[in-house]
């Protein structure tokens, strides 16, 4: 037996799934020769959900970095000519229009994603899996590259791991747990094993459901619960018996019933294969504690296949009978149907890159098996070269804040989350149910009291209207549209719109408490912040004054998008957005290490500070009216961009003049225990409460900024987003060489567009008001269009301007279409909208020369 070597340079805990035996893959392919993989069970792993998942690879999916890891996943598969492209059908059933509506919604963003998912009718769905009752099927969505990773995800996992260990470069440990991670001041340094200690700055997580107890091991918390899965084995069924084909219909999802079915043909056996029926519980998913997991000895079958009870199946096993009738006739194989055991998190995604609590200790958890390899090589990127080739912000573990990794919060959310694994057709504006009133600002009594609309970010409750608003502003309400397709208005309140519009027409007050916002002081605190900033913020930067600005990767990709404000010689405050702000903290404190920078302080101060955005053509009106020095509000005395301490009636504010909102006014900033006396001051003033929707959205649009995560991202450099500076700073910054570089470029591959949409009537003269993200189709060619990179272009945001009285989005496109002038078509349900390019590059529609909020 081998001996466990002294030191390695990773240690990879649960390397026997697919997940761990990709990274390992991927890693070794990148030059890394001294790696530990420990493995509690055989390898590959006899045990984990690995060992008994379907082995399903659809391509499609609603998001940009799931469909370039499945794509990945699929041509790593077939490279090793472990994958069988049978192709893939979701089928909606007669009567459900809506799952229809859903598919071509799908197939939209298959385009925008890069895949090659179309619709069909039902005669096309019985031609391709005719153990249907026709009369059941209304359509469905056909995925051409969809298909099984053969003979099995487990197989490529061993063969995975028998290629690393044969390079020299692995050194595989089954049956050996980890018992512990030793850390010391904040790092890893080893792992105590059954078979003794490794010593390692790097240990990767890879344990599937089991992954929240090393992490634990490691002092870090791991948002992820294993949930329960009912597989259901039905047969002999004998129509592939003896032809050789391991699997002879495409894989079916009818998630409409939460289920989805295909045939094993085994072609082993002249009996035949089965037909497996799987169900993801969406009434009451059973959640399972990590720690609570049998063990091996103690399980039937295996410690991720509980036993299954026919009650968790049993509606939805009448229905799915309905609609394949075969399986009533075969009989069920009790014997080998189980629950598989499969790891939800908080927000669907999954949990990959570097603990927040922890240096050294990486995790990459909550993948399936269509995502493993894909993963693997993502994992792979981001240890070796510093960065994923896309970005990582939606499974990034460090989005999370603390409190959304608590156990209450976990449950709340994994189990909605087990919820929409296939049903109902998540709208891309669906609020979560739990965890809700986790974060409230002083106002939000008030805001209860106006009838508040709230919606949910980062913890915070955010009134994106109010309902008292809708009779103060009815005259507004006249020119602002009715959205009547129910999909565009869901969780929309049209009085938004008309808020919108009272602000820009005298003066409104905007709820922004869930601002991240850290004061950083200190020796380092100036070359710290100058390090990170596109923008100079220290040197002769004067106090009291604001720069935006934005943090580069080392590849020039914009990582961040915030606002630093100068607050005295050796202190600086830095405002970013709730959503980002917790991976802007790990990037400050993280980039800060690696320069040996540390001499700094940092206090976060968004729980202690509330923020009133006062904004409008009378926002200078309303405060020097409230304020104890009014002159010192003048256009001369507080200049555009700058920010200091005032007094409003007394109350201590610290005003920052800036506009998110393409007007007049400041940001007040104040303790937590004042901010109801600010609030009751100017609504006593006559301001008018203004939800989040117009800075978030309307407005955002109308001014064509750009929100980090979603218009800005690492894949695209500062000059694509058009927001590079004019000059480059002398100072040297991170990701400078790559900023340089691409500012030589004559062209950029693409540019961020702000496009209008030309007319919004659907086929039927419905009046549309698009949501989500949706594919650009070039009209001539009907294709989207993609750089010279292989980025596609899609709308990246949407909205409704009413001051503009358009739909409104940003999108990026290749050189030789980013022209003004050009029409390109949105697909959207299936039909297509002129859209036309208003503007290339930087430039608002709204008050273009952005002369109101400097009046
Ligand atoms: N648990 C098998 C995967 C099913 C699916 O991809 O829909």
């Amino acid at each position: 037996m081998a001996t466990l070597p002294s030191q390695a340079d990773a240690v990879i805990i649960g390397l026997g799934g697919i997940v761990g035996a990709s990274v390992a893959h991927h890693l070794i392919e990148q030059g890394w020769t001294n790696l530990v993989g420990l493995e509690k069970s055989a390898i590959p792993s006899d045990i984990g959900s690995t060992a008994h998942a379907s082995d399903f690879c659809f391509m499609t999916a609603h998001d940009r970095l799931s469909c370039y890891t499945t794509t990945y996943s699929q041509r790593f598969y077939e490279a090793l000519g472990h994958y069988h492209k049978i192709g893939g059908l979701e089928i909606a059933r007669v009567g459900d229009e809506a799952r229809l509506a859903e598919l071509q919604r799908k197939v939209a963003s298959g385009k925008a994603f890069g895949t090659r998912a179309c619709m069909v009718d039902a005669d096309e769905v019985m031609a391709r899996f005719p153990l249907l009752d026709r009369e059941q099927v209304l359509g469905g969505m056909w995925d051409p590259d969809a298909g099984l990773v053969i003979p099995r995800s487990q197989r490529v996992a061993g063969e995975l791991i028998e290629g690393a260990v044969n390079s020299g470069h692995l050194r595989a440990f089954a049956d050996t747990p980890a018992l512990d991670i030793d850390v010391q001041a904040g790092r890893v340094c080893g792992v105590q094993t059954t078979k003794g200690y490794v010593a390692t700055s790097l240990v990767i997580v890879t344990s599937g459901i089991w992954g929240p107890i090393p992490a634990a091991m490691g002092g870090a918390a791991l948002p992820l619960m294993p949930v329960e899965h009912p597989l259901m084995f039905f047969g002999p069924f004998e129509t592939f018996a003896g032809t050789g084909k391991e699997i002879g219909y495409p894989l079916l999802r009818d998630q409409g019933n939460s289920a989805y079915m295909r045939d094993t043909g085994d072609p082993t056996s002249t009996e035949g294969g089965q037909l497996e029926w799987g169900y993801y519980e969406s009434r009451e998913p059973r959640l399972v504690d990590p720690r609570a997991i049998l063990e091996r000895d103690r399980a039937r079958l295996s410690p991720s296949m509980r036993d299954l009870e026919l009650d968790q199946v049993d509606e939805a096993f009448e229905r799915a009978v309905e609609l394949a009738p075969i399986l009533g006739e075969l009989g069920w194989d009790e014997k080998h149907s189980f629950n598989g055991l499969l790891s939800v998190t908080p927000d669907g995604g999954s949990l990959v890159g570097e603990s927040p609590e922890t240096r050294g200790l990486w995790f990459c958890e909550a993948v399936w098996v269509k995502d493993g390899p894909g993963m693997g090589k993502l994992l792979a990127d981001w240890l070796t070269r510093g960065h994923p080739e896309i970005d990582p912000c939606g499974i990034d573990i460090a989005r999370f804040y603390p409190v959304q990794k608590t156990p209450h919060h976990v449950h709340g959310r994994c189990l909605e989350i087990a919820r929409k694994i296939y049903d109902p057709p998540v709208h891309p504006r669906e609020p979560f149910e739990t965890g809700r009133d986790l974060r409230r600002g002083p106002f939000w009594s008030r805001e209860q009291e106006l009838g508040g609309y709230f919606m949910e970010a980062a913890g915070w409750e955010r009134a994106h209207g109010y309902a008292a608003n809708e009779t103060r502003l009815d005259r507004y309400l006249e020119r602002v549209p009715e959205r009547p397709a129910e999909w565009d208005a869901r969780h929309f309140w049209r009085v938004s719109n008309a808020e919108h519009l009272a602000l820009s027409d005298d003066v409104g007050m905007i709820n922004l408490s869930h601002f991240a916002i850290y004061d950083l002081q200190g020796r380092d605190a100036e070359a710290l912040l100058e390090w990170l900033s596109v923008a100079r913020v220290g040197g002769d930067t004067p106090i009291g004054k604001g720069v935006y600005t934005h943090f580069l990767d080392a590849f020039g990709g914009v990582h961040s998008d915030l606002t630093i404000v100068r607050l005295a010689t050796d202190a600086w405050r830095v405002i970013c957005g709730g959503d980002t702000g917790h991976r802007d903290l790990m990037w400050i404190t993280r980039r800060g290490e690696e320069a040996g920078l540390t001499r700094w302080h940092l206090e976060d101060r968004s729980d202690g500070l509330a923020t009133l955005g006062l904004w409008g053509p009378n926002a200078r009106r309303t405060l020097q009216a409230l304020a104890d020095d009014p002159e010192g509000l003048t256009e001369e005395r507080f200049p555009f961009a700058t920010a200091r301490e005032i007094r409003v009636c007394g109350l201590p504010v610290w005003a920052f003049r800036i506009s998110y909102v393409g007007e007049q006014g400041w940001e007040l900033y104040v303790p937590f225990s004042y901010g109801l006396a600010l609030w009751d001051l100017l609504f006593e003033a006559g301001v008018t409460p203004v939800g989040i929707e117009t800075y978030a959205n309307s407005r955002r649009l109308e001014k064509s900024l750009r929100l980090q995560n979603v218009d800005l991202l690492t894949d695209y450099n500062l000059y694509e987003a058009g927001l590079a500076r004019p000059k480059v700073k002398g100072a040297d910054f991170h990701g400078k060489a790559a900023y340089v570089e691409q500012r030589e470029r004559q062209h950029q591959p693409a540019y961020l567009c702000t496009l209008v949409m030309e007319a919004n009537h659907d086929g039927a003269g419905t009046p549309r008001f698009p949501v989500g993200q949706s594919p650009l189709l070039d009209p001539q060619s009907g294709d989207v269009p993609v750089d010279t990179l292989g980025r596609r272009s899609y709308v990246t945001s949407i909205a409704y301007g009413p001051s503009l009285e358009r739909n409104i989005a940003l999108a990026y496109l290749p050189l030789d279409h980013a022209e003004e002038g050009r029409t390109l078509l949105l697909e959207y349900f299936a039909e297509h909208y002129p859209m036309r390019v208003a503007a290339v590059g930087y430039r608002a529609l709204y008050d273009p020369e952005g002369a109101r909020p400097r009046g």
